[in-house]
């Protein structure tokens, strides 16, 4: 007999993970800033890349030890037959490529993640990584002959409903066994959301990056399964000479009994499953990074480089979540990110801050886009240059060697009146790294660019902007 608790159950995955486990459960809850009906208007919405994630988990309680004890003519004393509770599920965090971010997350999923999900944990245990395991937990339907007095220590500890240690629980989450109900609860982070979460965050302790993932398919155990309680034919500490409550008779003449309160006591309680609150966060990992100062063009760059439709706007700061777009060739597509505008300071947080500084982390290649009409017309604007030296300054501010791979420079807005000569400037003053003029709005010059970026992201070329091939003086 194998008793399980089962709470609610609101998704059944087709599949079998153990003998004892016949289907796993998994239940999710979302919350969505996400409106239901998207206005028609709204294609920019949907290329908004959604990068951070509150996220609570908790993993299965295991299910109770049954006690029960089975007699027959030949056998009038009768045996324990109660089998053992099954493991409570763990909660699983898998990365994939083809999950650009966290919006696709909906209520009664399992959990894929795109891959650079990086985890900070707020409450709860260091999640671990699933290992290829061996099926050593216990099996409910594996009745042993004989009783079984020679208990570990943590299936004693199980046995007499002790609290199981968080390293004892992680090292039993990673027998992968389960089969109790799984919840997991995601909170979407919009703006509204991102401000109460942000006071949250400055109160309480976060640890940072405890894990991360980086390959396909890499899975984390972010809240275990609690484990499962064991039954009366595994726990010795039951009298073999139950007091009988009640019985029922099977057609073969053996009968099951149910025993006594007191007996009952002895037996263990599945174990609870651990929680979490975790912040998900994302590096995205595209192969060119759009890198530039506010209002430099980016967005209508990435515009002119791929299909994306990112919000332009003559003001700074139009860019508050990095866009992507895809740049189709042939025979391959490249992944182009348009980071939101950088500014001297950013590192400390001036700006929109560093928050978007870690996507640069995991681009391939960097498209420094400055704009050539910033000081024309009696603007205050920032020479080409300064943008250059002031990017790359805060690039290293935030990680030191972020700068030190292979670069170009976009030179936008080639089309205002005097910005060929501030181009020509720019040619004089930064060496050692190609440099195109386009007009990104006419899309002028970006064939060149496009076939240029695709030489750097296949490693055919490795030029790259460094601070001593610009001349400020
Ligand atoms: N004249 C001219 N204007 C341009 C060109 N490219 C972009 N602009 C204008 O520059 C302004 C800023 O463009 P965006 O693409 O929003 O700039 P951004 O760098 O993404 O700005 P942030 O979102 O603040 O980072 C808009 O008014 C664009 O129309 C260009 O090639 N020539």
């Amino acid at each position: 007999m194998w008793m399980q608790r089962v709470k609610s159950v609101w998704h059944l995955e087709p599949f079998r993970r153990s003998s004892d486990s016949p289907w796993r459960f998994v239940s999710i809850f979302a919350y969505s800033d996400v409106p239901q009906k998207k206005a028609k208007a709204a294609p920019l919405q949907e290329t908004r890349m959604r990068d951070r994630f509150t996220l609570y988990a908790k993993g299965g309680d295991g299910g109770s030890g049954c006690s029960s004890v089975r007699r027959s003519r030949r056998d009038r004393r009768g045996r324990p037959d109660g089998g053992n509770g099954g493991r409570g599920g763990d909660v699983i965090l898998e990365c994939s490529p083809t999950v650009w971010d966290f919006s696709g997350l909906q209520p009664h999923i399992v959990v894929l993640v795109p891959v650079g999900t990086v985890i900070h944990l707020l409450e709860g245990e260091i999640p671990s990584e699933v290992e290829k395991c061996s099926e050593t937990d216990l099996d409910p339907w594996e009745l042993p002959g004989t009783l079984d007095t020679n208990l570990s220590e943590s299936d004693q500890q199980s046995a007499a409903g002790k609290p199981i240690m968080p390293d004892e629980v992680k090292s039993m989450c990673n027998t992968g066994n389960s089969s109790s109900p799984t919840e997991i609860m995601v909170e979407a982070s919009a703006c509204m959301q991102q401000t109460i979460q942000a006071e949250r965050e400055d109160e309480e302790e976060i640890q940072y990056n405890v894990a991360e993932l980086t390959k396909q398919g890499q899975q984390i155990i972010i809240a275990c399964g609690g484990d499962g309680g064991l039954g009366n034919v595994c726990c010795p500490s039951v009298s073999s000479k139950p007091k009988v409550m009640k019985s029922g008779v099977h057609k073969d003449g053996e009968s099951d009994v149910e025993l006594s309160d007191d007996d009952k006591s002895s037996l263990s309680g599945g174990s609870l499953g651990s929680e979490a609150v975790l912040i998900l966060e994302l590096k995205s990992i595209a192969d060119v990074g759009l890198v530039g100062m506010p209002n430099a063009g980016k967005s209508t760059l990435l515009g002119a480089l791929s299909r994306a439709k990112p919000t332009i706007g003559h003001y700074a700061f139009t860019t508050l979540r990095p866009n992507l777009g895809n740049m189709n060739f042939d025979d391959f597509s490249i992944t182009v990110a348009d980071i939101p505008g950088l500014i001297k300071g950013a590192h400390v947080n001036r700006g929109l801050g560093h928050a978007f500084l870690r996507h640069i982390e995991r681009t391939k290649v960097l498209a420094y886009v400055v704009d050539l009409a910033s000081g024309l017309d009696g603007r205050k604007g920032i020479p080409p240059w300064e943008q250059l030296k002031d990017l790359i300054l805060e690039l290293e501010y935030h990680q030191e060697g972020l700068s030190d791979r292979p670069s170009l420079v976009v030179a936008n807005k080639i089309d205002e009146a005097g910005a060929e000569n501030v181009y020509e400037e720019l040619e004089r003053r930064v060496q050692g790294v190609p440099m195109y003029p386009i007009c990104a709005v006419l899309e002028e010059g970006v064939p060149e660019l496009k076939a240029a970026l695709k030489i750097l992201v296949n490693g055919e070329k490795s030029q790259r902007l460094s601070l001593e091939n610009i001349n400020l003086d």
